[in-house]
C-alpha cells in the first residue's frame, strides 16, 4: 500500500459550532484521525471564525481540512456530530432544555439526513442526550444502529476519574461504567467496577490508603453533580465532552470496536424498549454492532429500570 493510499480518510461534520462543537473539532483535530472537519451553525459568522482560528493551527497537527459550512456539506460525511442547540444555565437540569432543543431538532434533523451518505452514523451531544437521540432517531427514519447519544461515556470518565484520585491508581486501570440516563437518573455500576482485574469490594478492605471517602453516596454525587458544579463555576462543559465526543469518533471512522457506554435503542435490555439510555456498547464504522449485557444488582437494575421508565414517560409527552 502507498503512503497516499494508507492517508487518513474520514470526514466528520459538527452542527453547532458553540462551546461543545469548536473543542470537539479542536480535539479531534489534535487527534489527527480525520482528514476533512465542516463546522455548520446558525450563526455562520461564529463557524467561520472557529474554523480560522483552528486552521491557523495546521502547521502544528496531521494534515486536516477544517472550514465552515451548510448543511449540505455534512452530507457526504462519515460522521455527524450534533452539538446544536441550548444548554443549561446555571441550576438547570439537562431535562429542561427538552422543550427547546426539540424544537431544534425538527427543524435540523430532515436538513442534515436529506441526501446524507448511506453509511452516515449520527451522533448526538445535545442534552437531554438520551431524549434527543430517540427524536433523531425518530425524525431521520435512520436503522437505530447508526444514530448514537454520547450517553454516559463523559459520565464514564467522571467515574473513573474521581476513583483513580480517590484510590490513588492511575485512571487507565480503574475500570468502572456509568449507564443509564445521562442525567440526573444515572447509575454507577459498583457491581462490575474492579482495578486491574481485582473486584473493588474486594479491593477497598486491602487498599494501602487512609481512604476518607468510603462512603460510595459521595463518590457518586460527585460524579453525578460534576456537571451542575462546572457550569456554576464556568458556565458550561467543553473540554471533557470535547475528548469523550472524539473517542467515540474514532471508534467509528476506525472500525475500533471500543466498548464505550453510549446511548442507544433499547430492545428488551432489562424490560424495556423504545427509549434511549446507555450501556456498554459495540461501536465501529456501522454505529452501533451490539450491546454489551451487564450483570447487574438489584439495586442498579431497579435504578436503571426507574430512570428509563421517567424518560419514556418524558417521550410520551412530545409530539414526534
Ligand atoms: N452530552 C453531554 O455529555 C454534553 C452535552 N452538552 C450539550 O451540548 C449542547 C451545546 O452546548 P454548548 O456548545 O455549550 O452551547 P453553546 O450555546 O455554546 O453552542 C450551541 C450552538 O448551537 C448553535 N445553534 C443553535 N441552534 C442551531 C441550529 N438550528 N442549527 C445550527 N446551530 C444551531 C448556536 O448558534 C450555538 O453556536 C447543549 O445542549 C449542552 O447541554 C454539553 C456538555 C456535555
Ligand atoms: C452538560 C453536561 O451534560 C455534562 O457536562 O455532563
Amino acid at each position: 500500500m502507498t503512503i497516499s493510499e494508507q492517508a487518513i480518510k474520514g470526514k466528520v461534520a459538527i452542527i453547532g459550532a458553540g462551546d461543545v462543537g469548536a473543542t470537539t473539532a479542536y480535539a479531534l483535530m489534535m487527534s489527527g484521525s480525520v482528514s476533512e472537519i465542516v463546522l455548520v451553525d446558525i450563526d455562520h459568522e461564529k463557524a467561520e471564525g472557529e474554523a480560522m482560528d483552528l486552521r491557523h493551527g495546521a502547521s502544528f497537527v496531521k494534515p486536516v481540512d477544517i472550514y465552515a459550512g451548510d448543511y449540505e456539506d455534512a452530507h457526504d460525511a462519515d460522521v455527524v456530530i450534533i452539538a446544536a442547540g441550548a444548554s443549561q444555565k446555571p441550576g438547570e437540569t439537562r431535562l429542561e432544555l427538552l422543550g427547546r432543543n426539540v424544537d431544534i431538532f425538527h427543524d435540523m434533523i430532515p436538513r442534515i439526513t436529506d441526501g446524507l451518505a448511506d453509511d452516515a452514523v449520527l451522533l448526538v451531544v445535545a442534552n437531554p442526550v438520551d431524549v434527543l437521540s430517540y427524536v433523531t432517531w425518530k425524525v431521520s427514519g435512520l436503522p437505530r444502529h447508526r444514530v448514537i447519544g454520547t450517553g454516559t461515556v463523559l459520565d464514564t470518565a467522571r467515574f473513573r476519574n474521581v476513583l483513580s484520585e480517590n484510590c490513588n491508581i492511575d485512571a487507565r486501570n480503574v475500570h468502572a461504567y456509568v449507564i443509564g440516563e445521562h442525567g440526573d437518573g444515572e447509575v454507577l455500576v459498583w457491581s462490575a467496577t474492579h482495578m486491574a482485574g481485582v473486584p473493588f469490594d474486594d479491593y477497598c478492605p486491602v487498599c494501602d490508603l487512609d481512604c476518607d471517602m468510603q462512603n460510595r453516596e459521595v463518590i457518586a454525587e460527585e460524579v453525578r453533580g460534576a456537571a451542575y458544579e462546572i457550569i456554576d463555576r464556568k458556565g458550561a462543559t467543553y473540554y471533557a465532552i470535547g475528548l469523550a465526543t472524539t473517542e467515540i469518533v474514532e471508534s467509528i471512522i476506525r472500525d475500533e470496536n471500543s466498548i464505550l457506554t453510549v446511548s442507544t435503542l433499547l430492545d428488551g435490555q432489562y424490560g424495556l424498549e423504545d427509549v434511549y439510555l446507555s450501556l456498554p456498547a459495540v461501536v465501529n464504522r456501522g454505529g452501533i454492532r451490539r450491546v454489551v449485557d451487564l450483570d447487574l444488582d438489584e439495586r442498579e437494575r431497579e435504578q436503571f429500570v426507574e430512570s428509563g421508565e421517567m424518560l419514556k414517560e418524558e417521550i410520551g409527552k412530545l409530539d414526534i
